[in-house]
């Protein structure tokens, strides 16, 4: 990897598994041109889901996000390329898909469906550093 080139963890959440919107997503990246270098589903148990949440294991929503994102499976894909933290945050818009900006992958693809939960299809890193973080707990073998 040249000094550049960034990895980024991206979840396709159980309401996007759900609504059949894996392609989808999966196609966004690669059009922007990001090389997947890792690709997996699973179920995230609640062990798992309080590392990669850690920041908000605290947070009167954080039951309700374990529940979320306990309904079924992800797709946990490493992409890789050049500022692909920050080129993937843009692709996925802000974290209420309400407002998310049409275009953008929760502009596009959520919506609020009045379960009090924000379910928004996808999950990306927010820095390189959270980025290694997540891909150590999601893929220990890389
Ligand atoms: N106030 C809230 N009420 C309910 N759920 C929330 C709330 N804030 C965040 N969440 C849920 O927790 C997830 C993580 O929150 P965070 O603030 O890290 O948002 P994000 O960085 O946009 O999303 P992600 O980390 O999943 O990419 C959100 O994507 C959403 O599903």
């Amino acid at each position: 990897m040249s000094e550049t080139v960034e990895r980024t963890l991206i979840l396709v959440k159980p309401d996007g598994v759900k609504r059949g919107q894996i392609g989808e997503v999966l196609r966004r990246i690669e059009a922007k041109g990001y090389r997947i270098i890792a690709l997996q589903m699973r179920e995230a148990s609640a062990d798992l889901l309080a590392e990669h949440y850690a920041e908000h294991t605290e947070k009167p929503f954080y039951a309700d996000l374990v529940a979320y994102m306990s309904d079924g499976p992800v797709v946990a894909i490493v992409a890789e390329g050049e500022r692909v933290v920050e080129g993937f945050r843009s692709l996925a818009g802000t974290t209420d898909p309400t407002s998310a900006a049409p275009g953008t992958i929760r502009g596009d693809l959520a919506r609020d469906w009045g379960t009090g939960n924000i379910e928004n299809v996808v999950h990306g890193s927010d820095a390189p550093e959270s980025a290694a973080r997540e891909i150590a707990i999601w893929f220990p073998e890389l």
